[in-house]
């Protein structure tokens, strides 16, 4: 079986007409979840990385153990409220709501090279408003790289020109 048989697809959730990718199914086999992050650490082996950015909460389980795998540093950006010291925040839509993220003033040296890492891109909503912070804060993103991409909602086209990696697509 290959890695997109261990996604699990479940229709309407959480509202009607959202297909939905669940990649706890993925993550529950321990020499798949394995697979997915060094495959994903293949395609961006030409990066020359500083950092790893990712948006809670499922970009964490990608981003850092891609970090580990790379042997830099992760930098969580999370939904508003949750970190303790000086922040950036930037609000957003994506596939199903309106949500704020939040990075630390201090995360990221001024032009540190960062690569943005999640489990899926869908309208891109997301990943645009992680980048933005990421620019704010004076870092270099050098590209993005997701286990999903859903390329009728053409994220894409809201990364202006930015590198992205992934491994499958739906
Ligand atoms: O491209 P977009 O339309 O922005 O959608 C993609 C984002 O949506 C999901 O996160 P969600 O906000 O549901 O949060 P979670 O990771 O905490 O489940 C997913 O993990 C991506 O971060
Ligand atoms: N269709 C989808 N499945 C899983 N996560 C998502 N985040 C945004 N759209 C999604």
């Amino acid at each position: 079986m290959d890695l997109k048989d261990y996604i699990r697809v479940i229709e309407d959730f959480p509202q009607p007409g959202i297909s939905f990718k669940d990649i706890t199914t993925l993550l529950n086999d321990g020499a798949k979840y394995r697979q997915a992050i060094d495959e994903l650490k293949e395609l961006v082996s030409e990066l020359k990385i500083d950092l790893i950015a990712g948006p809670e909460a499922r970009g964490f389980v990608i981003g850092a153990p891609l970090a580990y795998a790379l042997g830099v540093g992760f930098v969580p950006i999370r939904k508003s409220g949750k970190l303790p010291y000086d922040t950036i925040e930037i609000g957003y839509d994506l596939e199903y709501g309106k949500d704020t993220l939040a990075m630390h003033s201090d995360a990221i040296k001024p032009g540190q090279n960062v690569l943005i890492a999640d489990d899926l891109l869908a309208t891109g909503g997301t990943i645009s408003t992680s980048v933005e912070l990421v620019k704010k804060l004076g870092g270099n993103v050098i590209g993005t790289a997701f286990l999903i991409e859903l390329v009728d909602l053409n994220g894409r086209a809201k990364l202006d020109g930015i590198d992205v990696f992934t491994l499958l697509t739906y």
